[in-house]
């Protein structure tokens, strides 16, 4: 690890925000920097006292053996912030910045009402000058708003510097992410205290992150490139999305396109993963920022363009749910479905943006009685997603899959859980009323081992159980 040549010593860091980038984060910092005294803290009651219990709030792999190893001995959570503040000489802004829900730019641009609050907060109760890092996403030009409120409402003596540097881990993987990023930003003012600062905090990652993969950049460059970084993500997604429909209208199979494409050394094999749709936290709240941003902007072609990323998303989603109605002779009024999978994405419990609630909630508008298992989300989550007070409204929720598909005229697959994949699902088909009909949202099972059990098999991006003269379109494009 280098030295701290930034003449601004780091000896304690504050975290604001305890949620699924405050936690984990300050977990892995506190491993790294045992020399470092880290306190997150958060105004949510329960989730501070989840994080100091046995049952942390949020299941990521790996992060419950870090909590155990440095709680209590440099990583502390808490809900006194006033102190933890005064305290820290780096403070991390990590609180949640939603899509606002009314006012100017409803239902597009970022709610920085919980960053503004921070910053109205550490003005108010800091008595010595302090480096703020911008760890949530935020527009492009946040940073010169917190350095307005700040300034606005320091007490005598006290600077302060704000640094952008956002945070790249993925939920599932988060972990991982952390102790081996693809590179860390820091964004900050080319002034001689700027540029301290970014030294400060450069240090800090030093600990273990290899110094060339530590860039430093201005401030707009480092805030646009985390939302930049979102929308490129999601949108090879919904490009890949894009064509497996039209592999179910021809017949050809997106496994195989995502293949040849991904072997373009130029593409590259990642997010190639054609699915029932793209959900998470973070990609719509972020592109509908972007296209907010460049609509201000006047950049009416630009915004139009990223907002193709969200619409095919949503097409993607509603064409899912009409293939199960279409499949099952058109109707499912009635009928008992079994959702396999309800967060976002796999080794996650976070349900945010989650396509399964898309699915669900068409099934349920088509008069269907749902049974829905997932390992890791609570039930009153799933219960509250769906609007349901209760269960037996329509929604049953199971802690064992087979359970779920017992009885049932159709399985659905929402989430690529790996457990998935190993079910036993000749037991499955055999509990399940005939003709059993299973839709592989995530195409993660082996379907056609599952066309020999008897399934009825509907996956995204590919035909099932049809010739190649009926998958040959000659006949429309007048070849
Ligand atoms: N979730 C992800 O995977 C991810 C990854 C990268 C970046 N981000 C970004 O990081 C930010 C945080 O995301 P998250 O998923 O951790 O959100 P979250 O909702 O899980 O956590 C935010 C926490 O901040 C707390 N909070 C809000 N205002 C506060 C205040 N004034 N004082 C004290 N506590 C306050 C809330 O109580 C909450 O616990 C967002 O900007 C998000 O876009 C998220
Ligand atoms: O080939 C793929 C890859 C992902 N997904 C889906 O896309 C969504 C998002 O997945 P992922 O990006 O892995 O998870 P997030 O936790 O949302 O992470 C994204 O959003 C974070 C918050 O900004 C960023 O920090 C991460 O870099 C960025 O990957 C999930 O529903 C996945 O199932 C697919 O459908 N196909």
């Amino acid at each position: 690890m280098a030295a701290n040549t930034s003449e601004i010593p780091v000896h304690k860091i504050c975290c604001i925000g305890a949620g699924y980038v405050g936690g984990p984060t300050c977990s892995v910092l506190a491993l790294k920097c045992p020399d470092i005294q880290v306190t997150v803290v958060d105004r949510n009651e329960l989730r501070i006292k989840q994080w100091n219990s046995e049952k942390l709030p949020i299941y990521e792999p790996g992060l419950e053996e870090i909590v155990q190893q440095c709680r209590g001995k440099n990583l502390f959570f808490s809900t006194d912030m006033v102190p933890a503040l005064k305290e820290a000489d780096l403070i991390f802004v990590s609180v949640n910045t939603p899509t606002k829900t009314f006012g100017l730019g409803k239902g597009r641009a970022a709610d920085l009402k919980f960053v503004e609050s921070c910053a109205r907060l550490i003005a108010e109760v800091c008595d010595t000058s302090k480096i703020i890092v911008e760890k949530s996403t935020v527009p492009v030009r946040s940073a010169a708003s917190i350095i307005n409120v700040l300034k606005a409402n320091a007490k005598g003596g006290v600077s302060y510097q704000v640094l952008s540097n956002p945070e790249f881990l993925a939920e599932g993987t988060a972990v991982n992410d952390l102790t081996n990023p693809d590179r860390v930003l820091i964004g900050g003012e080319p002034s001689e205290e700027g540029q301290k600062a970014i030294s400060a905090l450069s240090w800090v990652y030093q600990h273990w992150v290899p110094s060339e993969k530590i860039i430093k950049m201005n401030t707009w460059s480092s805030e646009l490139s985390k939302l930049a970084a979102n929308a490129f993500l999601a949108q090879r997604i919904s490009s890949i999305n894009a064509i497996s429909a039209v592999c179910e209208a021809t017949g050809a199979d997106v496994s195989e396109v995502a293949k040849a494409i991904g072997l373009d050394s130029r593409l590259g094999p990642k997010f190639l993963q054609a699915s029932v749709g793209w959900g998470g936290s973070c990609f719509q709240k972020d592109i509908l920022n972007l296209v907010y941003i460049s609509e201000s902007l006047n950049l009416t072609a630009v915004a139009a363009y990223w907002q193709q990323v969200i619409d095919m998303n949503e097409y993607q989603k509603s064409r899912f749910g009409e293939r199960i109605v279409q499949a099952m002779f058109n109707t499912i009024t009635d009928k008992h479905i079994a959702i396999l999978g309800f967060a976002f994405k796999k080794n996650t419990g976070d349900t945010r943006e989650s396509p399964a609630i898309h699915v669900a909630k068409h099934l349920l508008d088509e008069g269907a009685y749902l049974h829905i298992f997932d390992p890791k989300v609570e039930k009153a989550q799933i219960l509250l997603d769906l609007d349901h007070s209760d269960e037996g409204k329509g929604v049953i929720i199971h802690g064992d899959p087979y359970e779920a598909a017992k009885d049932t005229h159709a399985l659905v697959i929402c989430t690529e859980w790996d457990q998935f994949i190993t079910y036993d699902y000749q037991r499955i088909y055999n509990s399940m009323l005939k003709p059993a009909f299973l839709f592989d949202g995530r195409k993660i099972l082996d379907h056609s081992a599952l066309v020999k059990i008897g399934f009825h098999v509907d996956t995204i991006g590919k035909r099932h159980g049809q010739s190649f003269q009926e998958n040959n379109w000659a006949g429309t494009n007048g070849i």
